[in-house]
């Protein structure tokens, strides 16, 4: 693999394994440079894992590295192909406003891809101008990391860079880079690119590539390919039960948005769920509610299988073999997903273990919230601080046999009270980016140019699950449920 033995005085210890691969999967190319590029928000903590120098890269040259106007020692940026079911449609993709610096090869010994997303046109872009609006950015910024601090896989944010020109969007809007960090950015799409541009050799290539990277344990099994689906698969089934436990709506959910690794990617028009209801979409394009909340564990298993099917030549011999292989695993993701999400629901009850009843319990809480409007986040925190009282569902008659229900479930549980309240807590957040606390910082930053706000807003996310006073303003529903407050997480 290509490396740049020497760490630079900024920490960089970039290689370049993805340009191994055969060269329709990128094209090399710098960064577009931009006008006057400003730090505006920046991660110490992210930094200090990847081996970066904070105080370095927070200079004039090191803030030029992160906006795309200087190339770090050691970087070959390229733009990666790939392709995608978009709602449904088949396109052919890539990064159209992203350059792949390298992988980071962290202190720890990870290897991290650094991307700047934002980095001007490639020949991918189609019809875009390859640059990224400053609110988004920074809504991706917020959003990934308040992901990352509830234990949910996701990409990363390391930095955004205020560009000093405009991106034409509605109306003219500040833009930005960001420095987006993830496991990789193999997508489902990267494998429909390859069954669909290249023979057996490329998808191979590509497959082999992958298990290298994210699955190097199955590189001695009995048929590896068969392995990274079924992998892949049970990545996911973790994933989206884990996005499902917490209200997280992804909101473009396409073939192209979803990772090998097993990673959240593309914060786009995702938001977490105020009131609890299954049909929640928060994308204006998604007329048909076909990336709903509800809807979430389904819409991975098909393009899961969109996934699978790029892999058949690789699966077995025959096609109806691979078919069949294939379809067992993606009944085998289904079932996957019910249990993690029948596991967490559990603990977000406190229960430690398996009762016939469980699957009512849960399902009859959920009806009630559904019918009544409950909000998620705060329906489980006030179980958790044992305040019923403070619920949307307090004084109704059927929550309250429901309660007797519940308490009397705990009471049948030998591990007590205490260590259900333990459990509770470690699986119910106490603050989650509520959208009209996202918009409040985001307008502070990008109209008024105050970025406190957002630096406030990211300390109580930091933390989700330490019940500390200090969350207790980031923890108020809106004042209007109905309104979704999701005005920056266009493009
Ligand atoms: N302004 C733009 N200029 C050029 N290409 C764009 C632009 N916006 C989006 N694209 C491309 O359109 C495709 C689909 O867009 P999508 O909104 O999923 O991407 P994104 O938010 O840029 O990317 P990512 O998935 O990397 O977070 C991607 O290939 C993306 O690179
Ligand atoms: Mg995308």
């Amino acid at each position: 693999m290509a490396s740049n033995e020497q760490k630079t005085a900024y920490g960089w210890k970039l290689e370049s394994s993805y340009a191994e691969l055969p060269d329709i999967f990128y094209t090399k190319l710098n960064p577009w440079p931009v006008r006057s590029p400003k730090l505006v928000i920046f991660n110490d903590g992210l930094a200090a894992e990847l081996g970066l120098n904070s105080e370095e890269l927070k200079t004039e040259e090191g803030t030029a590295m992160l906006a795309g106007n200087r190339v770090p020692e050691g970087a070959e940026p390229l733009a990666q192909a790939y392709a995608g079911h978009q709602f449904g449609g088949f396109t052919m993709l890539g990064d159209g406003r992203a350059v792949l610096l390298g992988e980071q090869i962290t202190p720890g010994g990870s290897r991290l891809d650094i991307q700047l997303k934002g980095s001007g046109r490639t020949p991918y872009s189609r019809g875009g101008d390859g640059r990224a609006a400053l609110g988004p950015m920074l809504r991706e910024f917020i959003i990934s990391e308040a992901m990352h601090a509830l234990g949910i896989p996701t990409t990363r944010s390391l930095a955004v860079v205020a560009t000093g020109e405009e991106v034409a969007r509605e109306t003219y809007l500040p833009g930005a880079v960001l420095t987006r960090v993830a496991a990789s950015h193999l997508r489902f799409g990267t494998f429909q690119f390859a069954a669909y541009k290249g023979g057996t050799e490329e998808r191979k290539a590509l497959a082999d590539y992958a298990i290298r990277r994210h699955y190097p344990e199955l590189e001695s099994v009995d048929n590896p390919y068969i392995a990274l689906l079924e992998a892949v698969a049970q990545r996911h089934a973790s994933l989206v039960a884990k996005w499902q436990l917490v209200g997280f709506v992804h909101g473009v959910m396409n073939t192209d948005n979803m990772t090998i690794s097993g990673e959240t990617i593309d914060y786009g028009p995702c938001a977490f769920i105020d009131t609890y209801d299954p049909a929640t979409v928060f994308s204006s394009i998604d007329q048909q509610g076909r990336y709903a909340f509800g809807n979430q564990p389904q819409i991975a298993g098909w393009n899961l299988a969109r996934f699978a099917e790029t892999l058949l030549p690789l699966l077995a011999d025959e096609q109806d073999k691979a078919v069949k292989i294939a379809q067992s695993v993606l009944k085998e993701y289904i079932e996957s997903y019910y249990a993690n999400w029948l596991a967490g629901m559990r603990s977000k009850l406190g229960l430690f273990n398996v009762e016939a009843e469980d699957e009512s319990l849960i399902g009859g809480l959920l009806e009630l919230m559904h019918e009544h409007g409950a909000d998620f986040t705060n329906m489980f925190r006030a179980l958790t601080l044992g305040r019923p009282e403070e619920t949307a569902l307090a004084g109704r008659k059927a929550f309250n046999e429901w309660h007797e229900k519940w308490q009397a479930r705990l009471d049948r549980q030998e591990e007590g009270r205490d260590a259900a309240v333990e459990l509770m807590k470690a699986s119910n957040p106490n603050v989650i980016p509520l959208n009209h606390r996202v918009e409040e910082a985001l307008t502070a930053a990008v109209e008024h140019n105050d970025f406190t706000v957002m630096e406030r807003l990211l300390a109580a996310l930091s933390a989700p699950y330490s019940y500390s006073a200090e969350q207790n303003p980031y923890t108020q529903p809106p004042a209007d449920p109905d309104n979704p407050y999701v005005t920056f997480c266009g493009t």
